[in-house]
């Protein structure tokens, strides 16, 4: 006969281990016996209190440690397409063209998720360019999009004002306006094109009326035209394919505009990050930079969050990203340096990683060895600067990031021989 708990969408707490359940925190930088602790998030972190779901595991392993599913014999999906893998992906940075290739060129698309028609989901690009756009405009009127450079600063021309947009920067453009891209060498980057709500600056509940991104660090650029009677060719992506036109004079030839709807970038260095001063390693959503909103309050079409330089100072925390499976799908980017989940290696500036709803991903073991180990004083995070784009619904892989020689065959890897816990007799 087993025990129960009792009641309906309580906050339950249960042991089998007499000590095993840490009390008053939930993610010890040492749990006990070497537990390993671990979020479970049936809800976006952001869901209102009402509507939010999480557990926290303390297991003995942590579920990380597997490798590749394969497909079952008897997988099919009923509209014949191929199977979306569930697989936690990751890409190393893509080599610049050895052809000249412009932005537009240069797009590549990784994943999907939502649909174009309906005006939900997004697409996630990678860019590498190495000549500037000439003659030639883009319209993307299925998206906003969201340019976050890796390396190589653009020069990016809109309609409405021309904008400087180096590493560390951030551009927003409203769907449907047009712009050229010009770069200064070789430069990559990463593009989020979000079919959805507009993009804002998240609600700060009881953070207060100052913090994370402020709106005053946010650049819209004056008017700016040209006098050009020289023939353009315009491309528009219109329900998910490329079109293109000409024009016998330069699009750029607003004298002057005024509204609110207008291209803008922002300096992720102005990000105020707010942290934990005590105890454990807060929700990632803390570190929103932009929100795209659903239908579902506080579920988001997609979230932009950073990982920028801060100070870690938790006392008694595994002070790393924990293990986790998460109904949200998260398409991470890095744009300098390391970031603090994966001290093994493997995710390089430019590369990406794309961990699908519910599939366990977290710190790698050598991260994590390194993290349980540590003698928790004050410690800066320097030279860091990574993304996500984290999203309701699956992210799927497009054919082309699957067959990316960038794809490594052996991501799985960097989760294998964690040390078992140990439980008393
Ligand atoms: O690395 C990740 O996958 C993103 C992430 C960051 C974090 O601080 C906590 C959880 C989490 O999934
Ligand atoms: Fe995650």
């Amino acid at each position: 006969m087993s025990d129960y708990q009792t009641g309906f969408g309580n906050h339950f707490a249960t042991e089998a281990v007499p000590g095993s359940l840490p009390v008053g925190r939930n993610s010890p930088q040492r749990p006990a016996y070497g537990l390993y602790a671990e979020q479970f998030s049936t809800s976006a972190f952001t869901a209102p209190r009402d509507e939010n779901r999480r557990s926290w595991f303390y297991r003995m392993r942590p579920m990380t440690a597997h490798g590749p599913f394969e497909p079952l014999s008897r997988t099919s999906s009923p509209t014949g397409n191929a199977p979306v893998t569930p697989n936690r992906l990751r890409w190393d940075p893509m080599a610049f063209p050895s052809e000249p290739t412009d932005f537009i060129d240069g797009l590549i698309a990784y994943g999907e998720n939502g649909d174009i028609g309906t005006g939900a989901g997004i697409g996630v690009y990678l860019y590498v360019a190495n000549i500037s756009m000439e003659h030639r405009a883009f319209q993307d009127s299925d998206g906003e999009l969201l340019i976050v450079p890796q390396q190589g600063a653009l020069r990016i021309d809109t309609e409405m004002g021309r904008m400087d947009v180096p590493p560390g920067h951030i551009a927003l453009i409203p769907r449907g306006l047009r712009f050229r891209v010009a770069v200064d060498g070789p430069s990559r980057g990463y593009v989020c094109e979000n079919y959805g709500s507009p993009f804002r600056l998240p609600d700060l509940g009881p953070i207060g009326a100052n913090g994370l991104a402020n709106p005053r660090d946010f650049e819209t650029p004056v008017v700016w035209f040209e006098d050009v009677e020289e023939s353009h060719e315009i491309v528009q992506k219109f329900q998910g394919n490329l079109w293109r036109t000409t024009l016998d004079h330069s699009p750029f030839d607003v004298v002057a505009w005024h509204g609110n709807t207008a291209p803008c970038r922002y300096d992720l260095a102005r990000f105020n990050t707010i942290n934990t001063v005590s105890f454990d390693h807060p929700d990632p959503s803390i570190f929103t930079v932009l929100t795209s909103p659903s239908e579902i309050p506080g579920t988001a079409n997609c979230d932009f969050v950073i990982f920028p330089p801060r100070w870690m100072v938790a006392e008694d925390t595994f002070r790393p990203p924990w293990f986790h499976r998460n109904v949200m799908s998260e398409f991470m980017g890095l744009v300098h340096g390391a970031y603090d989940a994966k001290e093994g290696g493997g995710f390089l500036p430019g590369g990406a990683s794309l961990h699908n709803q519910m599939n366990g991903h977290g710190p790698d073991a050598a991260t994590t060895r390194r993290a349980m180990e540590a003698t928790l004083a004050p410690h800066k995070i320097e030279d860091t600067l990574a993304f996500m784009f984290e999203s309701r619904w699956v992210i799927r892989p497009t054919q082309a990031a699957l067959s990316a020689p960038t794809l490594q065959d052996d991501y799985d890897e960097c989760w294998r021989d964690f040390p078992k816990a140990r439980l008393p007799q």
